[in-house]
This record gives structure tokens, C-alpha cells and sequence, in this order.
């Protein structure tokens, strides 16, 4: 039987900061086309892996290989074009521009024109129309033409998604995209996310634990760096390592 080759495989991971070892022989892999959510304590070097996956911190050693091609040392900003799109880390949101206007111009940086302040990209109707099908997968798609600035967080969000998916990703990495939301947005971004399995592979850092467990096909546990456990979220309720690390502090 062949066996797929992943999208993402993180090879013998290191990344310290001084003596303490944030990163320490992290290996991990992403199958093409499920949710894998990266699980572990405060501390465990969730972010500092991502930071390292988009290529805005550079790892000690190790290798980072993305669709075959190790990535190790590919500049953060040409990763999105070859595929590797972060989402919800910074706020890249222009407020004074309308909802659709904020997606067209991720699409429009994606096809590689320059960015023409005296050209509005409104008039690009073919941009405007990927803008929108992207709006209507995060259903923002009845507030395109608000200025950004309207919107609420829970929504703020689901637009910084859509410009990640302007971009047609083959991996999103998704930095606690539920972070600061009450219940109910939480639980219409879990089902938005749901929407898009299978269209677009996802990792996601989330310390909900509901939402992991709704969401994940497979979950990874980081503890000081390493992942302890890898597999379907049954799997990783089940594992007596997990509990004990991660799972147990949750519940005491
Ligand atoms: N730029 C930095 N300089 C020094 N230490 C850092 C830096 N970034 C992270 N660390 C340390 O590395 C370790 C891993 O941090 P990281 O933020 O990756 O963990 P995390 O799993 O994302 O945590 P949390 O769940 O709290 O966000 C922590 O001990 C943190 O203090």
C-alpha cells in the first residue's frame, strides 16, 4: 500500500532562547487535507513552532519540509506562496477599507500585482468576485462593503480567515483563532472552520479544549518542546502521558 507523503513534516526541531530549549527535536506531521490541532501546556513552545512554520523565527537545526521541499530556510514572506499561510497573528486588517476591499488585496498580493493606491482595487472585478467567494466561506459575505473597522472581534477574525484563504493556501496555520471570543462566536467559528475540512489543510494552536476535540481529526501534544503524542483525538484522551502532562492540569 503506498503511503502519502505529508504536507508538512518537521524534522528534529531545535530553537532555544538562551539555556532554555523551546523547541527540542520536535518531529511532526500533517497529513494533506485534515485539522491537526497542536495541544500542550502554557510554555510547551506551541507558538514558537509556529513562528518557526511561517518562517518569522529561523530554528537552530532541524528541517522543515513542505510538499517534499525543505523549507528550513525559505525567507517567511515567499512562504505564502508556495502554499504556507499563517492567519491571526497580527491584526493586518486595513479598519478605513471596506470588508471586501481587505480580501481583494490579499488575493491581489497572492497573483503578485503591485499594490496601486491610485487604482482602487474595487474596480477589479475579477479580485472583487474571488474576494467575495472567500467571504461567503466565513458567511461575512452580507458585510462586504462595511468599513472593516465596523465589525466586530468574533467577525475581525473570520475576515483576517478569509484574506488566509485569499490567498488558496495548502496549509493554514491558525494561531488560537476562538482567543477572546464569548460562546456563541466561538461555536460559529468552530462550525466556519468545519466548513472548510477537506478544502484546506489546517493547524491550529487552541487551548479550548472543546473546540480541539469538535475539530481535530488528529491532535499533537507539545510538552517542553517535544511532542509527547500524535493521533486521533481518542486516542490522545486515552494516552496516560497526555493526561498526566496536559489533560490532568485541565481538570484539577
Ligand atoms: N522571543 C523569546 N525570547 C525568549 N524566550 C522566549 C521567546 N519566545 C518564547 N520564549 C519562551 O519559550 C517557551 C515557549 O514559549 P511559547 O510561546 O512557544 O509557548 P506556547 O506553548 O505557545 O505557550 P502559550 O500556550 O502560553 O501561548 C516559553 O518558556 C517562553 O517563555
Amino acid at each position: 500500500m503506498a503511503i502519502e507523503a505529508p504536507l508538512l513534516k518537521v524534522e528534529a526541531l531545535c530553537k532555544s532562547f538562551g539555556a532554555l530549549r523551546a523547541t527540542d527535536g520536535l518531529d511532526l506531521e500533517v497529513t494533506e487535507g485534515e485539522i491537526h490541532a497542536l495541544i500542550g501546556p502554557n510554555g510547551a513552545g506551541k507558538t514558537t513552532l509556529i513562528n518557526q512554520l511561517s518562517g518569522e523565527m529561523t530554528p537552530d537545526s532541524g528541517r522543515i519540509l513542505f510538499d517534499g521541499m525543505d523549507i528550513t530556510a525559505v525567507p517567511g514572506y515567499r512562504r505564502p506562496h508556495l502554499g504556507l499561510v499563517r492567519s491571526f497573528q497580527i491584526t493586518s486588517i486595513f479598519p478605513d477599507f471596506s470588508v471586501l476591499a481587505n480580501v481583494a488585496l490579499a488575493a491581489q498580493s497572492r497573483t503578485g500585482h503591485s499594490f496601486h493606491f491610485f487604482r482602487p482595487v474595487a474596480r477589479d472585478a475579477s479580485l472583487n468576485v474571488e474576494a467575495l467567494a472567500a467571504l461567503e466561506t466565513v458567511r461575512l459575505a452580507d458585510q462586504a462593503d462595511r468599513p472593516a473597522r465596523a465589525l466586530s472581534h468574533g467577525q475581525q477574525r473570520r475576515l483576517e480567515l478569509a484574506m488566509a484563504m485569499a490567498l488558496k493556501p495548502r496549509l493554514v496555520l491558525l494561531d488560537e483563532p476562538m482567543a477572546g471570543m464569548g460562546p456563541d462566536e466561538s461555536a460559529f467559528v468552530i462550525e466556519v472552520l468545519s466548513g472548510l475540512r477537506g478544502k484546506v489543510t489546517m493547524l491550529l494552536i487552541e487551548h479550548d479544549m472543546d473546540a480541539v476535540f469538535a475539530l481535530a481529526d488528529r491532535v499533537t501534544v507539545l510538552v517542553y518542546g517535544r511532542a509527547i503524542a500524535s493521533g486521533r483525538p481518542a486516542e490522545i484522551r486515552a494516552d496516560p502521558a497526555v493526561r498526566e502532562a496536559y489533560l490532568g492540569e485541565e481538570a484539577a
